[in-house]
């Protein structure tokens, strides 16, 4: 089976081990001959990077390790690059959050004003990073989760609608996984699924079994009651409070429209009130994520170096992001595996913009993703959506023209903003925050 040479650009993201764990755990499946690393914070990048040359050497030996913040040195003779990004890491993380929140808007990492000035960050590191790729390795393909999805996918659609990239999301691939265990099922790729939507704000229609019998009533019966959390609490006792909070609002969200099972994310559009309400202003999720995720994969990689051995390491396989396997599989190996992408709407929503970035299912063999017919969606979907595409359309509009203009109609035209005037003081706080990392707005 041919080996394939992979590029993981933000090497030094909490998420960089668990990939490596999962890739090392699927190489029976995706065989790999090469893994390099980039990231433009060196320091950063070694403490992961030092690691998992140790975790490579101890599992797989046979595998070429290199990383570099040189784009040279890495991008050569690459297959796929992996991108997972976050421009301005958790400090900017968590100022997208705070300042929102000190004017009673949601304060969240890819909803809302954070959202957006989260894009206006990554646009530009994201395209830079498809430049060194199709510099370097112009046959590559780019795998991105860097977020917010959304507006970086719409970012790619207008300014590389030539290039190699494909925009993907674990969240409907976790709350899968949750719908399985819900289900008693042994995994989610037991389910056949109908959803579409746009990145962090989408709809599940359908949920068979392979035989094709209904597994929504049982879901709906269940999500009802519980939204995603089983009933078991034991569960919880390894979750962060936020995301305990967020599964089991998805019972409010499903209310508004039972016909269909939401994803989670839309709490913070259709009760943006009780999210405030429930937000600590001076601790949100960047907090969390810093004393949590942040601290402990750190703290382990500095281990492994200074013991030399991941032996004992309590760094994990991350199961999610099994999801990437199967997307460099089924590009590599035509596989045609049903999967949810975010691509341009092109006709599959009937009554929704073409140009718009949407998620939907997609059958993903060597040319790519081939999507398929969602058809006519119900009015309730398609306002919002029509309301959200707009947000991220804009985004993408001012941070091209560099337009004040632009960014002050996107902030207020997003379901979590009460008012023009709210939207404006926030954005106001957010240049200032932000200097040296957005275009400068005229
Ligand atoms: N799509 C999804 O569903 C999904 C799921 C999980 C995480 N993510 C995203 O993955 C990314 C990483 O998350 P994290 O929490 O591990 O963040 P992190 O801050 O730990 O890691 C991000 C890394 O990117 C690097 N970086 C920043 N700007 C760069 C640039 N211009 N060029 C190269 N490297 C750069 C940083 O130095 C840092 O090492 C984020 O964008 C996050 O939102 C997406
Ligand atoms: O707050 P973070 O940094 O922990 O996570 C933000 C990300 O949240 C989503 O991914 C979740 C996923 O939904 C959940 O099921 C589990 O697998 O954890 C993931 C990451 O922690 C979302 O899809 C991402 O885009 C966010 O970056
Ligand atoms: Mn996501």
């Amino acid at each position: 089976m041919k080996k394939f040479s992979i590029l993981i650009a933000g090497g030094g993201s909490t998420f960089t081990p668990g990939i490596i764990l999962m890739l090392l755990d699927n190489l029976d499946k995706f065989p790999i001959r090469k893994i390099n690393f980039y990231d433009n914070d060196e320091k950063r990048q070694k403490t992961i990077a030092e690691a998992c040359k140790i975790i490579l050497k101890e599992r797989a030996p046979e595998i070429e390790f290199n990383y570099s913040i040189e784009p040279s040195e890495v991008f050569s003779d690459i297959d796929f690059v992996m991108a997972h990004i976050r421009v301005g890491k958790y400090p900017m993380r968590e100022l997208d959050e705070k300042i929102p929140l000190k004017h009673g808007v949601v304060g969240q990492e890819t909803c809302g004003p954070g959202g957006i000035a989260y894009g206006m960050r990554s646009i530009g590191g994201v395209i830079e990073i498809i430049d060194y790729m199709e510099t370097y390795s112009p046959n590559a393909w780019m795998l991105n989760y860097s977020n917010p999805a959304a507006i970086v996918a719409e970012a790619t659609r207008v300014l590389r609608p030539k290039s190699k990239v494909l925009n993907i999301c674990d969240m409907p691939i976790g709350t899968e996984t949750r719908m399985a265990n819900i289900l008693g099922l042994s995994s989610r790729k037991e389910m056949v699924v109908k959803y579409y939507g746009l990145n962090h704000f989408g709809w599940w229609t359908d949920i068979r079994d392979k035989d094709g019998n209904d597994l929504m009533p049982k879901l709906k019966e269940h999500i009802s009651k519980n939204g995603y959390l089983p009933k078991e609490t034991d569960d919880r006792q390894h979750m962060d409070p936020s995301w305990v909070e967020t599964h089991l609002k998805a019972r409010d969200v499903y209310l508004t429209d039972p016909d269909t099972l939401p994803n989670t994310y839309l709490k913070y559009y259709l009760f943006p009130d009780y999210v405030v309400e429930h937000s600590d202003p001076n601790y949100t999720r960047a907090n969390e994520v810093m004393d949590g995720r942040e601290k402990h994969v750190f703290g382990e990689c500095k281990k492994i170096f200074e013991m030399g051995t991941a032996k004992d390491t309590t760094l994990h396989t991350d199961v999610h992001a099994s999801y990437i396997v199967d997307l460099a599989r089924a590009i590599a190996f035509n596989t045609k595996e049903r999967m949810l992408l975010i691509l341009e709407n092109n006709g599959a929503i009937v009554n929704f913009d073409p140009t718009a970035m949407i998620e939907i299912p997609c059958l993903v063999g060597s040319n790519g993703p081939e999507p398929l017919v969602v058809g006519k969606i119900p009015q309730f979907q398609k306002g919002l959506m029509e309301q959200q595409v707009s947000v991220e359309k804009l985004t993408v509009e001012a941070w091209t023209e560099g337009s004040y203009q632009k960014l002050w109609q996107a902030i207020t035209m997003s379901k979590t903003v009460p008012s023009a005037s709210v939207a404006k003081v926030i954005l106001d706080d957010l240049i200032v925050a932000n200097k040296g990392y957005w275009p400068e707005l005229k």
